[in-house]
């Protein structure tokens, strides 16, 4: 998906799976880019006074993916700045539709360096028995779906956060000078 260049909306939303670095890189992203960060896990747990394991383990996955998804759609409808989405969240219809057009960042992460990061977590979804090949399984359904979303692929272990987050903004910049361009 090419990202509109006319869409207001967020100056960057980070897409990917579970321990791609969205919280962490996004923050960073944030900062040298001088705008506010939210991290939609935050304020589902904000909004509800509650865990997102708890919420699993209460309401069930499909609960948790409605209420993301109002969460979700309310950020990207009134947020300016960087945005980072729970993993999962992009696999709502709701969501990816929301995403057309707006400039979405999908950090990749293959699934050895991504379960070493979330191993001792309290990821709901990884949870369980085996949970490296349930992460494996995981991020293979959700692939093509981060992929069609994402305008932009940035490689979440080229470095630490801060050069993610370079990496991040030079394709940004990028971008910027190709819409000048094409404007001219
Ligand atoms: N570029 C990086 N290099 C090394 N460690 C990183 C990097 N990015 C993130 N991490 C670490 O990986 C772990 C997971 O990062 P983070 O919570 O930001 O992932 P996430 O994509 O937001 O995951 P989730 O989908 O579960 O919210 C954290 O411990 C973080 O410090
Ligand atoms: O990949 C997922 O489905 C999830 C990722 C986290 O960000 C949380 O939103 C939750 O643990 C579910
Ligand atoms: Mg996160």
């Amino acid at each position: 998906m090419t990202h509109d260049a006319n869409k207001r909306g967020p100056s960057a939303v980070l897409i990917g799976f579970m321990g791609a670095g969205k919280s962490t890189v996004g923050r960073v992203l944030a900062d040298r880019l001088g705008v506010d960060f939210v991290d939609t896990d935050s304020v589902i747990v904000q909004t509800t006074g509650r865990s997102i394991p708890d919420i699993f383990t209460t309401e069930g996955p499909q609960r948790f993916r409605e209420i993301e998804r109002d969460v979700v759609l309310d950020v990207l409808g009134s947020h300016r700045g960087v945005v980072a989405l729970g993993g999962g969240a992009v696999m709502t219809p709701a969501v990816e539709a929301a995403l057309a057009g707006q400039r979405v960042v999908y950090l990749r992460i293959d699934a050895d360096a991504g379960f070493a990061r979330v191993a001792d977590s309290d990821r709901p979804l990884i949870a369980g028995e085996d949970p490296a090949g349930r992460y494996r399984e995981l991020l293979a359904q959700r692939d093509e779906t981060y992929t069609r979303a994402g305008a932009f692929v940035v490689d979440a272990a080229a470095g630490d956060p801060g050069e993610v987050a370079d990496a991040i903004l030079a394709d940004l910049a990028r971008a910027l000078v190709g819409e000048r361009v094409a404007s001219t």
